[in-house]
């Protein structure tokens, strides 16, 4: 699978730990940045890495930062991508079961390294179950497409 990445300063040890193991893997990794530890702003670093996404150039996006937060909202606004701020293996599981999440977003300073690389396998892993939430995200494609709710 390619697989996009991209973190500010407070994600970066994650990042470049998330890129060994995804290589290990055989996955083909996109590294957006950034590329130190020196302060900078998130947005410039993970709406690159949702872009490559939502283009089709790369499967599935991993974004990076201190909580999370900031990185996950970055992400969604771009059309296309479901980015899910997932923290344990159950929020990772659903986020793919229930949500086709195509973007992972992980608070470095949150979680261990242990349980993001958990996060990780079990996000890439876990297939969409469909069905009855298959309309719930078009609700969503149809809403960012401009339609109105009811
Ligand atoms: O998680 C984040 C955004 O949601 C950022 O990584 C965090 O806000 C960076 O903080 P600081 O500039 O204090 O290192």
């Amino acid at each position: 699978m390619k697989i996009a990445i991209g973190s500010d300063h407070a994600g970066f040890k994650y990042k470049e730990q998330i890129i060994a193991h995804l290589k290990e893997l055989g996955h083909e990794v996109k590294d957006c940045g950034t590329y130190s530890l020196d302060s900078t702003d998130y947005p410039l670093w993970i709406i690159p890495t949702a872009e490559a996404v939502a283009r089709g150039e790369c499967e599935r996006g991993i974004v990076l930062g201190g909580s999370g937060n900031g990185e996950a909202m970055a992400a969604n606004k771009v059309k296309g991508v479901r980015c899910a701020l997932c923290w344990s293996d159950e929020t990772a599981q659903l986020s793919r079961q229930h949500n086709n999440s195509n973007v992972l977003s992980i608070g470095e300073r949150m979680i261990s390294i242990e349980i993001a690389l958990r996060i990780v396998d079990i996000w890439l892993t876990t297939e969409f179950e469909g069905g009855r939430h298959v309309n719930r995200i078009a609700e969503l494609d149809r809403y960012e497409a401009g339609q109105p709710m009811q």
